[in-house]
C-alpha cells in the first residue's frame, strides 16, 4: 500500500504545489488525472521517491519514509516500488533480457532469469529477450518496461504516461497487461496521465 498526506513540494517560490491526500491499498488501483503541466510527473516522482516533500508524509507497505536515511531509501525504492517512466530508460548495451535482471542485481536479490522469461512470456516479448533494446518498437518497450518494474514483485507500482504514445488497441492492452500483472502480485497501482482514453479502466481517481 501507498499513502501520503498533505504533500507539498516547490521547484522554485514562484513553482509550488499542494497535492491531494493519496490512498492505494494492496490490490488496489488508482488514476491520478491531469492537463499537462499540473505536476503529474512531480507527484510520482515523489511518490518515487526520487524528490523530497518539503512538506507532509509517505508511507510505503505500512512504513513511514520520513526521517529515513538516504541509503535505506534508495534501498526500499529498489526493493519495494517499481517504476514505469515516461520514457523508457535501458542501458543500450545490454539486452532486454540483461535489463531485466539489472533490476534484481540493483537491489541485491537474486538475478532470476526465470521470472524475466516467464513476464516476457505473460506480456507478449519472448522473442525479444536477447534483442538490444534500440532494437524494439515504442510498444514493446513499454512493455519491457513493465516487465522490468515487477521484476521484484514490488509492493507499489508507479507508471507516468504508460500509454502516451500507443494507439488505441495497444493503449487498453498494456493498461490491461499493467492491471492484470499488478493484482498477480497483490501490488497497489498508480498511473499518473493526460490520457482521457484510461478514464473508464479505473474505477478509483484523483484530479490534479
Ligand atoms: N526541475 C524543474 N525545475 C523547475 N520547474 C520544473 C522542474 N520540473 C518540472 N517543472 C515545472 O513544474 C510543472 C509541473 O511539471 P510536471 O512534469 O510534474 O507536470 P506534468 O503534469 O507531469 O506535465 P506533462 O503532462 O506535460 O508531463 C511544470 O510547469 C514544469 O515546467
Amino acid at each position: 500500500m501507498i499513502i501520503s498526506r498533505d504533500l507539498h513540494f516547490s521547484y522554485t517560490p514562484q513553482k509550488q504545489f499542494s497535492f491531494p491526500d493519496i490512498v492505494c491499498q494492496d490490490n488496489e488501483t488508482l488514476l491520478i488525472l491531469g492537463q499537462s503541466g499540473k505536476g503529474k510527473t512531480t507527484l510520482l516522482h515523489l511518490l518515487a521517491l526520487l524528490l523530497k516533500p518539503d512538506r507532509g508524509e509517505i508511507h510505503i507497505d505500512g512504513q513511514n519514509l520520513n526521517h529515513l536515511s538516504p541509503a535505506q531509501i534508495l534501498n526500499i525504492r529498489a526493493l519495494k516500488v517499481g517504476i514505469i517512466y515516461q520514457k523508457a530508460h535501458f542501458v543500450s548495451s545490454l539486452s532486454v533480457l540483461d535489463n531485466l535482471i539489472l533490476a534484481n542485481y540493483l537491489s541485491n536479490q537474486k538475478q532470476d532469469k526465470d521470472k524475466a522469461a516467464y513476464l516476457a512470456e505473460q506480456l507478449g516479448f519472448a522473442g525479444h529477450l536477447s534483442k538490444k533494446t534500440s532494437q524494439l518498437s515504442q510498444g514493446e518497450q513499454q512493455r519491457v518496461s513493465i516487465a522490468r518494474a515487477l521484476m521484484n514483485n514490488p509492493k507499489v507500482i508507479l507508471a507516468d504516461e504508460p500509454t502516451s504514445n500507443l494507439d488505441d488497441v495497444n493503449c487498453h492492452k498494456v493498461i490491461g497487461l499493467l492491471k492484470q500483472q499488478s493484482a498477480s502480485i497483490g501490488a497497489s497501482l498508480l498511473v499518473v496521465t493526460h490520457d482521457q482514453r484510461l478514464k473508464d479502466e479505473f474505477p478509483n481517481q484523483i484530479f490534479l
